[in-house]
């Protein structure tokens, strides 16, 4: 199938991301492949997983695209920071590199711009751009992304942590842009989803609530805790 083919069976659909985080029991690249089979099992169009060890398990273990990136770095541009890690998220068989898709600068001097020609030279992926804001969808657009994720907004400063997924920018981003925007970011339950989607989303990514066990046996027990 060609990208733009690619593309297109994600539109009006759930992507499910699939990440344990360092020192977490899960994270192992068998357990979390074995979690994308089971939201693939469950309808998933897509996956998203993080590390080229997961990237790798998951590619071999599902028949879905692969939304891969590879965190480096505890805080500030640290989602697939620069062109060497999107090169080895796309070696490692991710057929779509999420790369950080904001305005600040990159570690290793290049633009978003750079990063994603860099990458298309060597690679036939899709590159998803992970946004803050809508000034960053913007200039993502710009540089040459093909999907615009909401995943960074309320973590860059630039717009308000929300409760649920981040509405309002959803909506921006899609009248704005005509690059297809994933909604990303704090759906946690099917009816955010289902808003998102409605906000404008041409597909909705989805993760802690479905993927995280631990912060979601809090979310029981603060709800029991709170009632009692
Ligand atoms: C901000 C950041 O680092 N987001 C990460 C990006 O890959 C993941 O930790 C999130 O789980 C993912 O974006 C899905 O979002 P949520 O887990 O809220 O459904």
């Amino acid at each position: 199938m060609d990208l733009a083919g690619l593309l297109e069976t994600l539109r009006d659909t759930l992507i499910v991301s699939c990440q344990a985080y360092p020192g977490e029991p899960m994270r192992d690249p068998d357990v979390m492949s074995r979690v994308a089979r089971a939201a693939v099992i469950g309808g998933a169009a897509a996956v998203r997983v993080q590390g080229l060890a997961d990237i790798r398990a998951t590619v071999a273990a599902v028949d879905v695209p692969v939304v891969g990136l590879w965190k480096d770095g505890p805080d500030g541009v640290f989602i697939t920071p620069t062109l060497e890690h999107a090169r080895a998220v796309a070696d490692a068989g991710a057929q779509i590199v999420a790369v950080d898709g904001t305005r600040r600068p990159r570690p290793d001097g290049l633009t978003l711009a750079q990063t994603v020609a860099g990458l298309r030279d060597t690679h036939d992926v899709l590159v998803m751009a992970d946004c803050g804001s809508l000034e960053d969808a913007v200039a993502a657009q710009e540089a040459g992304a093909d999907l615009l994720g909401t995943t960074l907004a309320g973590y860059t400063g630039e717009r308000p942590r929300t409760d649920g997924p981040d509405l309002d920018l959803i909506a921006l981003i899609a009248v704005t842009c005509e690059v297809p925007v994933i909604a990303e970011g704090r759906i946690h339950t099917p009816a955010a989803a289902a808003q998102a989607r409605r906000a404008g989303a041409f597909a909705v990514c989805v993760g802690t609530a479905i993927t995280h066990p631990s912060t979601i046996t809090g979310w029981f027990v603060d709800a029991i805790a709170a009632d009692g």
